[in-house]
């Protein structure tokens, strides 16, 4: 007959086997479990890398589009180079603070507006960055979106919808070189007109972080 302590003693070895047996068995889990997670990181970063090569090689990268946390496409200069003939002066529909502004087309058929920014040898690589998050925050239907970026040192671009109509500014004094023809506006247009620019600023002033002020 085992005493009440022997008993005692061989519960407590079976519990304590029972315990580092859970542990183990925890530990394989987890071990198995990285170990997964490793190949198939390793596996897919090998499938894009196969991808990116057999599209270069095929010259269609269209495609495998680069696209930001936010939804902002990270474009290839090619790709908007492409899209605006080479920048080509027909193509011109502005010039802004930023730099000349191109209409073009994306290879999905996509209208754009790309501004081609003027000294971008000045500014670093990690400013307009910032710029471009700042910009990729502003969603408003009030606002025109950013679509995309292009940023490969010597050049730096931003990619717009494409304002089919121009800008305001050129109906408000259309004798200049965009060649838009000036929108005849009645009065309940206008009053609209003015209404929606007033809550783009309202957005840009009360409702971003920080805000916009221009
Ligand atoms: N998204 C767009 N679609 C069509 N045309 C555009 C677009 N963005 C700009 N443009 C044209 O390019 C011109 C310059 O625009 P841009 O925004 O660069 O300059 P801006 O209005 O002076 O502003 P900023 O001083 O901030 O650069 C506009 O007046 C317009 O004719």
């Amino acid at each position: 007959m085992e005493t009440g302590e022997a008993y005692q003693k061989k519960e407590r070895a079976s519990l304590v086997a029972i315990v580092v047996l859970a542990c183990l068995a925890l530990s394989s889990l987890f071990v198995a479990f990285s170990y997964y997670c490793y190949i198939r990181n390793k596996v897919s970063k090998r499938h894009r890398i196969n991808k990116k090569f057999d599209c270069e090689e095929k010259g269609d990268c269209q495609e495998q589009q680069e696209v930001t946390d936010k939804g902002i496409q990270v474009f290839t200069f090619k790709q908007l180079h492409s899209a605006t003939g080479g920048f080509s002066k027909s193509n011109v529909v502005g010039h802004g603070g930023f730099g000349l502004v191109y209409r073009g087309v994306l290879s999905n058929g996509r209208k754009v507006a790309i501004k081609f920014m003027d000294n971008a040898g000045k500014q670093g690589e990690e400013e307009f960055k910032m710029e471009v998050e700042l910009l990729s925050r502003l969603r408003s239907p009030y606002l025109l979106s950013l679509l995309g970026y292009c940023s490969d040192n010597s050049h730096k671009l931003l990619v717009y919808e494409f304002m089919a109509n121009g800008g305001l500014q050129e109906h408000l004094y259309p004798n200049n070189r965009s060649g838009s023809v000036p929108l005849r506006l009645d009065w309940e247009t206008r009053m609209r007109i003015a209404l929606e620019a007033a809550k783009g600023l309202e957005y840009l002033h009360e409702h971003v972080t920080p805000p916009v002020i221009h």
